[in-house]
């Protein structure tokens, strides 16, 4: 594929941004036209079976406060056409070696495809296939049911009350936040504790507060090389040897979540308890597959189940919907509009919603991993700006910290709110979901009115000095996500992936490689020879001053 500005649909949107896009005032255009939200609203219905709503879920974006006109529209469905972007995704869900820099498929896709549509890789039927999608589905229900029954028990005879999922990056982030996202949903005699960290804090917390008779220790790893996970279930595989007296039965504590049967067998795991999934299943795009087994064992597998069909659908919407009407193009051709023609540098997301507290976090390793490269598809550098730095907290707390950026500072900020209609733990006869709702309805409304300095002198008896620290320029653009009910299994499931293909179609444009991670490398290997130096005399060899003065310093006040 070709730079993405070398096609016409580029050129022609930089003087689309010149004419219109740079002048476009959004409180004009909703004066203007009473059918812009209208015009610019998209809905996924998700249907009653597996939806939180009897009726089924509505999920409406409103992208009709973004600086865009009809024509801009046009503009960038234009510039996805002459990207590829539907080429591209055809490519994706053929199973074609789509990550060219590892030569593998990104089949993701498939773990969710509860439709059981045929898909394929080399010729492989990887639904059922022998340990293909459907069979490791059937492990994690059969296992998840008799861990939760009660059936699996630990080697003294009693229940298994505490998960703790060990894992980094892809394999810890995913299972975070959907067991925090679904809580209302989880098992209340389950306690679940994620380490991911290499400070030996983390482990050594969860184990503190863990009991190794009623533990259950999930070793998530696609690799199962990880230095950070597999240093940390070593650990937890001491510990749990040393509690035990050497009685403990590894079989029964100790489950794998693993692409590495050899890894795997070496660490001492029966690969009867090993939950398997292949290589095109990347890190970032694993909570669907045998990683998220925390999940499955918290929220129970049928509910699980809803989680993968709300993908699905979203998944279909992606597939089938024209450009104009397809929700991630949409998101991801936005993204590109702000970042490559107003130089905005950073994407939002702020959930008006606790539980997705950790929805950001995941983003940041779904986009900045993702679409945080340089390199074109011909080798060559970008010569324009690609992956967006992500950042969000849930607001309302938001609001009361960086939002003074946002609607004040100097920096463009194109921001997602998120919002349920309908609480979990609807409290005080729903005065708090109203008030949470008009804070979000509020903040969108504030970013794109702003307030003039003539209001400002309006409200009255404000010195004239402190006007234009009140004035608040506005224009600044929002996506409202609104979820038509509850977050339920099946509403989570499908914001995840119009986050996911909304990334696929930023990294088509900008063609680039959305699909390996490169840049995490590189700190690795440095690393490892370091932890040797720490352990020799001296202060390393090879280092520039910073690092070798640094690396002294440590081991002197350290006493290493
Ligand atoms: O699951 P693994 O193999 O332990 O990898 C964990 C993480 O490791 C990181 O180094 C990768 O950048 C992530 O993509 C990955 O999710």
């Amino acid at each position: 594929m070709a730079p993405a500005n070398s096609l016409s649909a580029w050129s022609d949107l930089q003087a689309h941004h010149e004419s219109v896009g740079k002048t476009i005032v959004l409180k004009d255009a909703f004066k203007s036209d009473p059918k812009r939200f209208d015009k610019f609203t998209r809905k996924v219905t998700l249907p009653a079976d597996i939806s939180s709503g009897s009726n089924g879920t509505d999920i409406i974006f409103d992208f009709s406060k973004n600086l865009i006109t009809e024509e801009t529209l046009d503009k960038l469905v234009k510039l996805a056409e002459e990207a590829g972007v539907e080429k591209k995704r055809d490519a994706m869900f053929a199973g074609e070696k789509i990550n060219f820099t590892e030569g593998r498929a990104v089949y993701h896709p498939a773990l969710r495809n509860v439709t059981n549509q045929p898909m394929k890789v080399d010729g492989v039927d990887v639904m059922n296939t022998k340990g293909g999608v459907n069979e490791v589905l059937e492990h994690m229900r059969v296992f998840s049911e008799q861990v939760r029954s009660g059936e699996w028990k630990g080697y003294t005879g009693k229940k298994l009350t505490t998960i703790i999922n060990i894992g980094i990056g892809g394999s810890d982030l995913g299972p975070v936040m959907v067991t925090e996202a679904l809580k209302h949903y989880g098992a209340k005699d389950l306690t679940l504790h994620f380490v991911s960290n290499i400070d030996g804090t983390h482990i050594a917390e969860a184990l503190a507060d863990s009991d190794p008779e009623t533990t259950l220790f999930l070793i998530a790893s696609k690799t199962f090389t990880t230095a950070e996970t597999t240093t940390n279930a070593n650990t937890a595989k001491t510990w749990f040897l040393e509690k035990t007296g050497g009685k403990g039965d590894i079989a029964k504590h100790f489950v794998a979540l693993s692409t590495n049967e050899s890894e795997v067998t070496k660490f001492g795991i029966d690969p009867a308890n090993m939950f398997g999934f292949e290589s095109w299943v990347g890190g970032r795009y694993s909570v669907w597959s045998a990683i998220g087994l925390s999940v499955v064992l918290y929220v129970g597998f049928d509910n699980f189940h809803k989680f993968l069909a709300g993908a699905h659908a979203m998944d279909q919407h992606f597939q089938k919907a024209p450009l104009k009407e397809n929700i991630p193009v949409i998101g991801g051709l936005l993204s590109v509009w702000y970042s490559n023609f107003y130089g905005a540098q950073t994407h939002l997301v702020a959930p008006f919603d606790q539980y997705l507290h950790r929805f950001p976090a995941y983003l940041q390793q779904l986009s900045m991993e993702s679409n945080g490269k340089t390199i074109t598809s011909d080798g060559t550098p970008a010569k324009y700006t690609t992956g967006p730095v992500v950042f969000g907290e849930p607001c309302t707390n938001a609001q009361h910290s960086f939002f003074q950026l946002v609607h004040q500072g100097t920096k463009l900020i194109p921001s997602d709110f998120i919002l349920a209609a309908k609480s979990h733990n609807p409290v005080s006869n729903n005065l708090h979901q109203k008030m949470l709702a008009s804070n979000y309805l509020a903040q969108a409304e504030a970013l794109m009115v702003g307030k003039t300095a003539e209001e400002v002198r309006a409200e009255g008896n404000v010195p004239e000095e402190l006007v234009p620290h009140k004035v608040f320029m506005g224009n600044r653009p929002t996506t409202s996500i609104l979820v038509g009910g509850l977050i339920g299994p099946a509403e989570l499931g499908a914001l995840i992936v119009y986050y996911e293909h909304l990334t696929f179609t930023e990294g088509a444009v900008w063609d680039i490689n959305s699909f390996d991670q490169w840049g995490v490398e590189l700190g690795k290997v440095l690393a490892k020879k370091i932890l040797k130096e720490i352990d020799e005399e001296g202060a390393g060899s090879g280092h520039d001053s910073s690092t070798g003065g640094l690396l002294g310093a440590f081991k002197a006040y350290g006493g290493f």
